[in-house]
C-alpha cells in the first residue's frame, strides 16, 4: 500500500524564470534550475541569500508569473496530476480557488469591504452561506489578535501588523491543500507569531502542504520537513548575440 505522505502533492523539476528588459534587451534570471517536492502534512522551506528567487518559486507555483522552463506537477483532490506551468488559465483560476492558497506579506482588497467579509469571502466564492462564513472569519480574526472593534472596518486604514493578519486569515480560512507562505509573519508581534505557529501546525495535521518562505530562521526550526536552500540565478547573456559573435 502507498503511504499517502510519500507520495508528493508538488514535485517542481527544473524550474527556471527569465524576464525579458527589452529597454535593455537582455534576459534577467529571476529563479534557475530549482528543484523541491511538497508533502501532505509537511512544510518544507525556501530559503537562500534575498534575489534569490524564493518568491519566484512560489509566484510560478501559483502562476503569477509564467515558468520559463521546467515543470510543476501538482496531484489534485481527484488524483490526478496536472502541470501548474502548462494547464489553462480557467484550470487554473478553479484551483486557486478550491485547492490552492497564497498568503503574501500584502493585502489586496476590494476597498471598503469589512475585515470580516474581506477573510470570509473564500469561503463565500466556494459556496458557503454567509452566516456561517462569518462566523468562521470572526472565530479565526480573534485567534490571531485582531481586536474586535475592527471587524466590521475596512482594513484600509489598519496598521501594518493588522492588515498581515486579516491578510493571513483570508489565506488559511479556506484550508487549501497546498499552502504557499511568502513571509506571512514579517510584521507581527512575537505573540501572534505564537498564534501562527500553532495554526500551522494544525494545518499539518490536518493534512496541509506548504510551501513557505519565512524571514525568521527560528520559524523554519519549528516549522520545516524539509529545507530547499536557492543559490541566486546566475544572470544570462544578452538575448542578442554580440556583432563579433555574429561575425564568427
Ligand atoms: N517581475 C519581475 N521583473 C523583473 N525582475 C524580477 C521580477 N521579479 C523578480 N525579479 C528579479 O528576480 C530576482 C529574484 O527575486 P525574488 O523576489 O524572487 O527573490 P527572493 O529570493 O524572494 O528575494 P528576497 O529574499 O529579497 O525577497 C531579483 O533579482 C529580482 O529583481
Amino acid at each position: 500500500m502507498t503511504n499517502i505522505s510519500e507520495t508528493p502533492i508538488l514535485d517542481v523539476q527544473g524550474l527556471a524564470k527569465q524576464f525579458r528588459l527589452h529597454a535593455q534587451d537582455e534576459l534577467v534570471p529571476s529563479c534557475s534550475d530549482v528543484n523541491m517536492r511538497a508533502f501532505p502534512g509537511q512544510l518544507a522551506a525556501l530559503t537562500g541569500p534575498t534575489g534569490a528567487g524564493k518568491s519566484s518559486v512560489l509566484k510560478c507555483i501559483y502562476r503569477t508569473y509564467l515558468p520559463s522552463e521546467g515543470s510543476i506537477h501538482f496531484r489534485r483532490a481527484d488524483g490526478e496530476v496536472v502541470d501548474l506551468a502548462r494547464i489553462s488559465e480557467q484550470d487554473m483560476l478553479h484551483l486557486r480557488l478550491s485547492e490552492l492558497g497564497f498568503v503574501t506579506q500584502f493585502l489586496h482588497c476590494v476597498p471598503r469591504r469589512p475585515a470580516d467579509e474581506v477573510v470570509a469571502e473564500p469561503l463565500i466564492l466556494r459556496g458557503m452561506a454567509l452566516a456561517d462564513a462569518l462566523a468562521q472569519a470572526r472565530e479565526l480574526l480573534r485567534r490571531l489578535n485582531v481586536p474586535e472593534r475592527l471587524w466590521r472596518l475596512p482594513p484600509a486604514t489598519f496598521s501594518g501588523g493588522e492588515k498581515q493578519r486579516v491578510n493571513l486569515a483570508r489565506g488559511l480560512i479556506a484550508k487549501p491543500r497546498l499552502l504557499l507562505l511568502d513571509e506571512p509573519t514579517a510584521s507581527l508581534d512575537k505573540n501572534t507569531t505564537g498564534q501562527v505557529i500553532e495554526l500551522l501546525r494544525e494545518f499539518k495535521q490536518a493534512g496541509v502542504a506548504m510551501v513557505a518562505i519565512f524571514h525568521d530562521p527560528e520559524l523554519v526550526t519549528a516549522l520545516a520537513d524539509a529545507e530547499y536552500r536557492l543559490a541566486p540565478p546566475q544572470s544570462l547573456s544578452h538575448s542578442t548575440p554580440a556583432p563579433e559573435a555574429l561575425q564568427s
